[in-house]
């Protein structure tokens, strides 16, 4: 490609997108945020007009057929991430999609194969991976002090229950706490080992309430030689985000493990029996450093950070638990 810089539109106007994502492309090396579309043209024109996009559409379609774009962040509920994905793919479109990137892995698989085939580049929005603590973390625990890793522990909460209207509480559009923020936890565990589990025992409330989406979940991952994450995540418990990972001679605690602090410097401690220290980690935008690999893979022809069969097999892992939770059954992966 010629252009100096990756020529993002983003679907949608609310949420994560406005607050998040837009102003990390707008941050990043490598894009630009150079369309956006809504499914009210006022409302695009609103957007465009207050984050400084250049076009706006009322419509996701049009977005798609404007050739000027290379790229579409997919920031949509759950249940559309397949459809527009791969309507994006069609129109050769590269595409970073929101988290979790499908509803199961089948839906993981065929979107996978249309970006295949259309031959554009597909990345899944766990902009937490991007951040360097978590290489830090890793160069800590191949340097062997916390000794071998015994276990992780992981959890994501907050509470917006009185929201009742918000897509996390409708369960037809892939609401519920396993989606929401259970994928966090699971995520970093994979990450941190490098291996998938072997099996999956959840247990979680499904709340007559909330549409029967899993309000609260906790949950036991198996991984080899008997390391296991234990995680609970939640939609309506008090706000916690954090990560720790247990060695043999000491352990790791990572605080705002998944959404990294905001314009602050972030950090994480190592306590090796009995002393603590803390790793100070300078302040980095993880939305645009996110933005920037796939960036970088078009314009440089660098290689992805994660590939898309991570995508498949982490939607495998959250396959097995979602059925864990609803059949009160432990799954073999
Ligand atoms: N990585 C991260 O830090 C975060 C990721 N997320 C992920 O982002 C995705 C969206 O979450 P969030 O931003 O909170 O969601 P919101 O409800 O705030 O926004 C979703 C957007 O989707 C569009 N939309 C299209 N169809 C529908 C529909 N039928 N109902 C509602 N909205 C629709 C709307 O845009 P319009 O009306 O303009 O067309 C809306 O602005 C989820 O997959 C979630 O997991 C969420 C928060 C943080
Ligand atoms: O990915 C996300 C980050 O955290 C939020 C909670 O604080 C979630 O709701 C969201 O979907």
């Amino acid at each position: 490609m010629s252009q100096s810089k990756l020529r993002w539109g983003v679907l949608g106007c609310a949420g994560i997108a406005k607050r998040a994502v837009i102003p990390g492309i707008q941050q990043s090396q490598t894009g630009e945020v150079a369309a956006i579309a809504s499914r009210g043209e006022e409302k695009a024109k609103e957007t465009a007009a207050s984050l400084n996009i250049p076009k706006a559409y009322g419509s996701y379609e049009e977005l798609l057929a404007d050739e000027q774009i290379d790229a579409v962040y997919v920031p949509l509920p759950n249940h559309l991430h397949k459809e527009w994905t791969i309507r994006a793919a069609e129109a050769g479109k590269h595409v970073l999609v929101e988290k979790p990137a499908a509803l199961n892995s089948q839906e993981a698989e065929e979107m996978v194969a249309a970006c295949a085939k259309a031959g554009v580049k597909l990345a899944e929005a766990f902009m937490y991976r991007h951040h360097p603590r978590y290489a830090m973390i890793r160069d800590v625990i191949a340097s062997g002090e916390i000794g071998a890793i015994r276990g992780i522990h992981g959890a994501f909460t907050f509470n917006n229950a009185k929201d009742a209207n918000n897509v996390r509480y409708k369960r037809y559009m892939g609401g519920g706490s396993l989606y929401d923020v259970g994928v966090y936890p699971i995520s970093a565990a994979r990450l941190i080992l490098g291996q998938e589990p072997q099996a999956a025992t959840v247990h979680a409330f499904f709340s007559s309430e909330h549409d029967q989406v899993d309000m609260m979940a906790s949950g036991l991952l198996e991984f080899a030689d008997g390391v296991a994450l234990t995680f609970d995540c939640g939609m309506w418990a008090a706000g916690r985000n954090v990560l720790e990972i247990i060695g043999t001679d000491g352990r790791i605690e990572v605080p705002c493990a998944y959404v990294s602090r905001q314009n602050a410097d972030d950090h994480f401690f190592v306590t090796v029996r009995g002393e603590r220290r803390e790793v100070a980690v300078p302040y980095v935008n993880h939305y645009a450093l996110q933005a920037d690999d796939i960036g970088r893979s078009v314009l440089e022809g660098s290689p992805q950070r994660f590939g898309t069969d991570d995508i498949v097999r982490g939607m495998k892992v959250i396959d097995a638990c979602m059925q864990s939770a609803q059949e009160r059954v432990r799954v073999v992966l």
